[in-house]
C-alpha cells in the first residue's frame, strides 16, 4: 500500500475522543472542544498608558501658543481604583499605567512632561504642550469586543491561548480527551533498561522511545512489559491492551523471519489487517489492523523504521482523537545539502538536518539512516522524501522535506 492510502485508510478509523472539563493551568497541548466566545470587551474599561495626568485635551490647546497650561488636581487613582470625580475644564487627575480613566479625560499626559506646584494647599500640574486627543489612553474593547470569537474549537492550548483564557475568567476548559496508548515491543532478545548487558541481547529503547513520541503527540503512553517471541502470549497481551486503552503499538516481528509473530497474529483472532507492507523504507514492514474499532500498529522492531512508522501512522491517529486539525507532520521544500545515491522502488523517509543557509532551506541526509540504525535519529530534524522516481538525489536539487516535531529546538 502507498503511504497516503495506509495514512488515511488507519486514520479513517480513529475518531475524535470524548470531551472532559480541565483546569486551566493544566490545559497545555489540549485542543478546545467548543468555540470561546469573549464574555466582555477588553480592556473592560479604558486604561491609562502612562503615569501621568489624566486631563482634557481641549484644556491644554493653549500651550500651541507658547503658554503654560495649570489644571487642578483632584484626584490620584491607582490600578485597581475607580475615580468618582469627573474631570471638568481644569482639572486633571493623576493616574497610574493600568488604572481606568476617568470620566470627562480623553488624553493622558505623561510624568515627565509635567511640573508640580503646590499654591494654598492646592496642588496644580503645569504643562506645556498640546495633547491629541486619545493620546495614552487605550480605549474599552480595544483588543476585543464582547461576542468576539475568542479561540476556535480544534485550538491546540499554549501560552498565548492561556494568556486569552485567563483574561476572562474562563479557568475551566472543555477539551478533548487525550488518548491512551499501550505499548509493548517484542522480542525474546529484549533486555529491561534496568538490566545488564548479556551476550547477543540488546536493551529495548523502542519502548521508551515510543512513549516519548506519545507524549509529543499528545496522548497518554502506557508501557507494558516486553513479552518475547511467543504468538500465543502475544495475542493474549495484544486481545487485553486494545480491550484497555485507545490505540495499542507493538514493536517488532512484523517481517519475514522464524521469529515474526505479528504477522499471523494481526490475520486471525478476530482482528481485520488494514495493511502490512508500506511502499516505504524505513518502514516497510509497517502493519496495521483493528479490531472493535480500535487500532493495533505493529510497528518494525527496527528502531529507525519503528520511529518513522509512528510519525507517519500512529502520530497522525492520535491527533485526530485529540481533535486536531493538522494531522500530519508540516512539509516543505528545500534544497538538498548533500547527494543522495540509494535507490529502491519505495518512497525513502530519509533522516537530515535543516539549516537555513542563505536564506535558503537546506536538508542534509545523515551519514547514517539505515533502518537498523538508532544513533542519527536524534540528530534529525526532518525527513527528507526521496521518491522511488529519483534516481539517485543530487546536491542542490529540490526536495520535500517533512519537518520533525520540535525541529529547530
Ligand atoms: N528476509 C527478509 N528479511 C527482512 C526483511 C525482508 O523483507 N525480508 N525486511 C527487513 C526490514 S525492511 C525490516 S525493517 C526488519 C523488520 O524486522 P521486524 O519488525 O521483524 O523486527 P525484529 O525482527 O523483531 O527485529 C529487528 C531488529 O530490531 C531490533 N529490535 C527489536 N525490538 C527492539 C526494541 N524494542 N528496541 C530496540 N531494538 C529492537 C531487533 O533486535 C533486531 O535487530 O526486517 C528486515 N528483515
Ligand atoms: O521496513 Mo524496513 O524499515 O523498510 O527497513
Ligand atoms: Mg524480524
Amino acid at each position: 500500500m502507498q503511504v497516503p492510502e495506509a495514512q488515511a485508510l488507519a486514520t479513517s478509523y480513529v475518531h475524535v475522543g470524548g470531551e472532559e472539563q480541565i483546569r486551566l493551568q493544566d490545559s497545555d497541548g489540549r485542543v478546545l472542544a467548543s468555540d470561546m466566545v469573549a464574555p466582555h470587551p477588553f480592556p473592560a474599561f479604558a486604561r491609562s498608558g502612562m503615569d501621568g495626568y489624566a486631563v482634557r485635551s481641549s484644556d491644554l490647546a493653549a500651550c500651541d501658543q507658547g503658554e503654560m497650561v495649570w489644571l487642578k488636581v483632584v484626584d490620584q487613582i491607582p490600578c485597581g481604583y475607580v475615580s468618582s470625580i469627573p474631570i471638568k475644564q481644569g482639572l486633571a487627575s493623576r493616574i497610574m499605567t493600568g488604572a481606568q480613566v476617568p470620566e470627562g479625560a480623553d488624553a493622558v499626559v505623561m510624568l515627565e512632561a509635567t511640573e508640580l506646584r503646590v499654591k494654598e494647599g492646592v496642588t496644580y500640574v503645569g504643562l506645556k504642550r498640546s495633547i491629541d486627543t486619545g493620546k495614552n489612553i487605550t480605549p474599552r474593547g480595544f483588543e476585543l469586543q464582547e461576542g468576539d470569537l475568542l479561540l476556535r474549537k480544534g485550538t491546540c492550548i499554549g501560552p498565548g491561548e492561556i494568556s486569552v483564557l485567563a483574561t476572562f475568567g474562563i479557568h475551566q476548559v472543555k477539551v478533548y480527551r487525550q488518548p491512551v496508548v499501550g505499548i509493548f515491543s517484542t522480542g525474546t532478545e529484549l533486555l529491561d533498561i534496568t538490566e545488564p548487558l548479556e551476550p547477543g541481547k540488546i536493551r529495548n529503547s523502542n519502548t521508551y522511545m515510543l512513549a516519548s513520541q506519545i507524549r509529543e503527540a499528545g496522548g497518554v503512553p502506557v508501557i507494558m512489559e516486553a513479552i518475547p517471541d511467543d504468538i500465543e502470549l502475544a495475542r493474549q497481551k495484544v486481545e487485553e491492551a486494545l480491550g484497555e486503552y485507545d490505540i495499542v503499538v507493538t514493536t517488532g516481528g512484523v517481517s519475514v523471519g522464524d521469529y515474526d509473530i505479528m504477522g499471523e497474529l494481526v490475520t486471525s483472532g478476530g482482528l481485520d489487517m488494514l495493511f502490512n507492507k508500506v511502499t516505504m523504507r524505513p518502514g516497510s514492514v509497517t502493519t496495521a489492523a483493528v479490531k472493535d474499532g480500535k487500532l493495533l500498529f505493529a510497528l518494525s522492531g527496527n528502531p529507525g523504521a519503528c520511529y518513522v512508522g509512528f510519525l507517519l501512522f500512529v502520530r497522525p491517529s492520535i491527533r485526530k482523537m485529540l481533535g486536531m486539525e493538522q494531522l500530519y507532520l508540516t512539509e516543505w521544500t528545500a534544497e538538498l545539502g548533500a547527494d543522495y545515491s540509494k535507490v529502491n522502488n519505495f518512497t525513502r523517509f530519509v533522516r537530515g538536518r535543516l539549516a537555513v543557509i542563505n536564506g535558503r532551506l537546506v536538508a542534509t541526509p545523515a551519514a547514517l539512516d539505515e533502518s537498523s540504525v538508532m544513533i542519527t535519529i536524534k540528530d534529525s530534524d526532518c525527513l527528507i522524501v526521496v521518491p522511488p522516481e529519483l534516481r539517485g538525489a543530487v546536491k542542490g536539487q529540490s526536495v520535500q522535506v517533512l519537518v520533525l516535531p520540535g525541529a529547530f529546538g
